[in-house]
């Protein structure tokens, strides 16, 4: 079954098209990364399919359902967590999740539990009676998903959970991800750190512009491009008329230059011919490195940027 179906989705602000005819199928039970460089469409994406903002044309289907129609019913369905923190920093940890879980319904001894299952989970239970505004940027991040899930959603929408968060709250949120999937949750997770899709997502949608530019498992993808060589070279001054030097060499097909470092998407094994161009532009090489093709060259191949411009 698929628990997100949108066909030809379109979302405008004023001139601008933020959402341009997008077509995704979600199924049951999958982590699906949704990736793309800032401004790509991600959050207006997840805020279309969560009913946080309209869209202008298309449909969408949860759960098999029409959502204008089955909004009310959808709802309890679904748990979102927002880019921007949502939590109330001059109530306990303990009342903000109960808050959120009370909404769907839930009272007395079945609400109590489910506030502590989320609170556990979270690693927030000890600091149940502390008050948000004391807690540090990766306890609000948690607070935030514990808000998300006590109401235990099929489909959990998360939008960038990690930004801002230490090393230890960021593994113990990837974590909780994978914990939630194995249970039979669906998430959709958006970011724009290819790392974490990697480590995480059985299914990846990455867009660009309003537009899902490609989908598919991090297999199917990585065979895209998977005849192609991705070069690196270390250089100790950018040269940007290398670029298109190297462009002009057989079976290039991408060149950037970001910094110091020359990264080249190549058909052949071709270092030796790069090397020569270089050299003959008078460029400095510190090191070179040769290595798999990854989403950010799937990206890079089928756009011509990179994740991070
Ligand atoms: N409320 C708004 N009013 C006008 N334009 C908006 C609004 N929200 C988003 N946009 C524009 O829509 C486009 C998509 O933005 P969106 O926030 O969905 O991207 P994103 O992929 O989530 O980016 P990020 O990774 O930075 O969060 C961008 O061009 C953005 O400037």
């Amino acid at each position: 079954m698929y628990v997100v179906e949108t066909h030809d989705l379109i979302k405008r602000y004023g001139q601008d098209i933020a959402l341009d005819h997008v077509n995704v199928n979600i199924e049951e039970g999958k982590i699906i990364g949704l990736l793309g460089p800032n401004g790509a469409g991600k959050s207006t994406f997840i805020n279309t399919i969560s009913s946080i903002i309209p869209y202008d044309s298309g449909h969408v289907q949860l759960f098999g359902k029409d959502m204008r129609k089955h909004l009310k019913a959808l709802k309890k369905y679904i748990g979102i967590v927002p880019q921007e923190l949502s939590v109330y920093y001059d109530i306990s940890a303990y009342d903000n999740v109960s808050f959120f879980a009370s909404l769907f319904g839930f009272r007395g001894n079945e609400l109590k539990e489910q506030v502590k299952q989320a609170m556990m989970f979270t690693n927030l239970w000890d600091r149940r009676k502390d008050k948000p505004k004391k807690f540090s940027g990766g306890m609000k991040r948690r607070l935030n998903i514990a808000c998300a899930i006590a109401h235990r959603p099929r489909l959990i929408i998360m939008d960038e959970p990690t930004v801002g968060v230490d090393p230890q709250s960021r593994n113990h949120i990837l974590e909780s991800v994978r914990y939630l999937n194995q249970q039979g949750t669906t998430i959709i997770y958006t970011t724009h750190y290819m790392e974490e899709v990697e480590a995480l997502c059985h299914h990846v949608e990455i867009m660009d512009k309003g537009k899902i530019i490609v989908g598919g498992t991090l297999h199917q993808l990585k065979n895209m491009i998977s005849d192609d060589h991705t070069i690196q070279i270390e250089l100790s001054a950018s040269n940007y008329t290398l670029v298109e030097a190297i462009k002009k060499i057989g079976g290039i097909k991408e060149v950037t230059m970001d910094h110091h470092i020359l990264t080249i998407i190549s058909q052949h094994k071709n270092i030796e011919a790069i090397v020569a161009t270089v050299q003959a532009s008078g460029g400095s090489i510190e090191g070179i490195h040769m290595k798999q093709s990854s989403l950010e060259d799937v990206f890079l191949t089928l756009t011509g940027r990179t994740l991070r411009d």
